[in-house]
C-alpha cells in the first residue's frame, strides 16, 4: 500500500524528536498503522541545522507553506509553536485538505474553536494529543477512555518546567534562576519561559482539558493563572512543616454554578500520589462519576516523550483517513453541535482552603485581632503555627482555613493587612484535598 507522507514544520526540540522516533520504530510504527509512515519534507529555517536531525532521505525547505501546500503531503505535522504564523500554516493545511497533528497548546486554547470547526467543514483530522502533559496519553483518556463518565473535575500537574523549578528548589536548594536555565537547556521550557513559570502554558492546557471533559468551547481568557515566579522558599518549607508539598496545579471543576479554570500553586496532602510527582514529570488526576479517581502519570516535555505522543497521532490519524469524518472520534470528544456555553465560575465564587503567612508585630493581641477578622468573614481555622521572631520584634504567624468562597478570604486578607500590627502583605495560597 501506498506510504503516508509526513510534512513536517519546525524541526527543533520536539520535531527532532519526532524525526528520531519515527526512523528508530519505523517497523513497530508501520505494523501498527497499516501503512509505511515516511517522513517526505521538513521546513525549518535554518536548513543545515535541520539536515543534522532528520536524515539525507528528507527534503528540507526553509519555507514551511511549501509544506501546507505540497501535493504529496498527507498529514503536516506542526511543530513551530506560537498563535501567529502556526495558526495561518494550519488553517492553510486544513484548507488544503490534509489532516494535521500539532503540540501547539497555546495555537488551540486561543484559536481552537476557530480550527476545529474548518477542520470540520473540510472532513480533516487535527490531532494533538503532545499538547497536553507531553507524553501522557491523556487526551486519549478524557476522550475515549473515560465517554461513559460524567466527568466531575480534573487536577494536574501539567507544566514540566515548572515542576522541575520547584522539585529541584526543594530537593536540593538551587536557584529559580539556575533551574530554569536548565530546564531551557533540556529543552523543556516554552521559547518564551514567561508562560511556563507565570502559568500560562498550564492554562492553556487546563482550558483544552475543560473543553473536552465538559463539552465546552476552549476559553482560555476566563482562566485565572498564577505561577510560581513569587513562591517564597519559606512557605513550602512552612508548609512541609504542617504536612502538605506545594505543586503548580491546574484545576477545572464542573459544579451547578458554573465551571471553575484555575492554575496556581497549590497545597496537597503529602500523601497524595500527586503531591509526590517530581521533576518534569506531570500527572493529572480525573474523577469521573462512575469510574471514581483516575490518575496518568508521565514526561509532561522533552523531545522524546512529547514524540512519542506526536507519533502516535500519526498513527492515530493514518488508521482513520479513510474513515467516514462522520465516524470518527470528535475533536473535542463532544459532538461538535452538543457543545454547551456553561457560565465559568469567576474566582470570587470559587470554594477553597487557604494557607496565610502573616508577619506582625511581635507583641500581645495580635493573634486574637488576626483570629476575629477571619471569625467576621465566616473563616474558621484548622491549623495555626508561630514562627520565632525574624527580627526583633516581628514574628510571622501561618495558618490553614476551612473551605471559603475566594471573596469571602479577599474580605478577610484586606482587612487584616489594614492592621497596624501587620507588616507585609499577606502571603496566600490556596490548598486541595483532592481525595475524590
Ligand atoms: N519542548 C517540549 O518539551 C514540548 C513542546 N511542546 C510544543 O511543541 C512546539 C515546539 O516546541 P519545541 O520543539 O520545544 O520548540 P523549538 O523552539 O525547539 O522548535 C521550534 C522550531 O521551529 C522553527 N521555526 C520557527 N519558525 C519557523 C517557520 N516559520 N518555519 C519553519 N520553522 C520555524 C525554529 O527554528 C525551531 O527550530 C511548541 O508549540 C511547544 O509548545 C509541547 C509539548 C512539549
Ligand atoms: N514548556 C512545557 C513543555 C510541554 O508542554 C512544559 O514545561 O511543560
Ligand atoms: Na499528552
Amino acid at each position: 500500500m501506498k506510504p503516508i507522507n509526513i510534512g513536517l514544520m519546525g524541526v527543533g526540540t520536539v520535531g527532532g524528536g519526532v524525526a528520531t522516533v519515527l526512523k528508530r520504530n519505523a517497523e513497530e510504527i508501520s505494523r501498527r498503522a497499516g501503512r509505511d509512515i515516511r517522513l517526505t519534507i521538513a521546513a525549518r529555517r535554518n536548513v543545515e541545522q535541520a539536515r543534522e536531525l532528520v536524515g539525507e532521505e528528507v527534503a528540507i525547505v526553509a519555507d514551511a507553506f511549501a509544506v501546507v501546500d505540497h501535493p504529496d503531503v498527507d498529514i503536516v505535522v506542526e511543530l513551530i509553536g506560537g498563535d501567529t504564523v502556526a495558526k495561518e500554516l494550519v488553517l492553510r493545511a486544513i484548507a488544503n485538505g490534509k489532516h494535521v497533528v500539532t503540540a501547539n497548546k497555546k495555537l488551540l486554547a486561543l484559536h481552537g474553536n476557530e480550527i476545529f470547526a474548518r477542520a470540520q467543514e473540510k472532513g480533516v483530522m487535527v490531532a494533538f494529543e503532545a499538547a497536553v502533559a507531553g507524553g501522557i496519553p491523556i487526551i486519549k483518556a478524557l476522550r475515549e477512555g473515560l465517554s461513559a463518565n460524567r466527568i466531575e473535575w480534573i487536577a494536574g500537574i501539567i507544566n514540566g518546567t515548572s515542576n522541575f523549578i520547584l522539585t529541584e528548589m526543594r530537593e536540593k536548594g538551587a536557584s529559580f534562576a539556575d533551574v530554569l536555565a536548565e530546564a531551557q537547556r533540556l529543552g523543556y521550557a516554552e521559547a518564551d519561559p514567561t508562560f511556563d513559570v507565570e502559568g500560562h502554558d498550564a492554562g492553556h492546557k487546563l482550558t483544552i482539558m475543560a473543553a473536552i471533559a465538559f463539552g465546552i468551547p476552549m476559553n482560555f481568557g476566563a482562566c485565572y493563572l498564577e505561577g510560581i515566579s513569587r513562591l517564597d522558599g519559606r512557605d513550602i518549607r512552612y508548609a512541609e512543616e504542617l504536612g502538605y508539598r506545594v505543586k503548580l496545579l491546574g484545576l477545572t471543576r464542573c459544579t451547578e454554578d458554573g465551571v471553575e479554570l484555575r492554575v496556581h500553586p497549590t497545597l496537597i496532602p503529602e500523601g497524595r500520589l500527586i503531591a509526590n510527582v517530581n521533576g518534569v514529570m506531570n500527572a493529572v488526576l480525573a474523577k469521573g462519576d462512575a469510574i471514581g479517581p483516575t490518575l496518568y502519570y508521565g514526561a509532561g516535555a522533552g523531545a522524546l516523550p512529547t514524540a512519542s505522543a506526536v507519533v502516535a497521532d500519526i498513527v492515530d490519524v493514518a488508521r482513520l483517513m479513510t474513515a467516514d469524518p462522520e465516524h470518527r472520534v470528535p475533536h473535542l470528544a463532544f459532538q461538535p453541535d452538543q457543545l454547551k456555553d456553561l457560565p465559568l465560575l469567576p474566582m470570587d465564587e470559587v470554594v477553597s482552603s487557604y494557607y496565610l503567612r502573616i508577619s506582625v508585630t511581635d507583641r500581645a493581641g495580635v493573634l486574637a485581632e488576626i483570629t476575629r477578622l477571619l471569625a467576621e468573614n465566616d473563616i474558621s481555622i484548622e491549623a495555626l503555627i508561630q514562627k520565632g521572631s525574624l527580627s526583633e520584634g516581628t514574628a510571622e504567624v501561618v495558618l490553614l482555613t476551612h473551605r471559603v468562597k475566594e471573596r469571602q478570604a479577599n474580605a478577610a486578607i484586606a482587612a487584616i493587612e489594614a492592621l497596624a500590627s501587620v507588616t507585609c502583605p499577606v502571603v496566600r495560597l490556596r490548598m486541595e484535598e483532592l481525595n475524590g
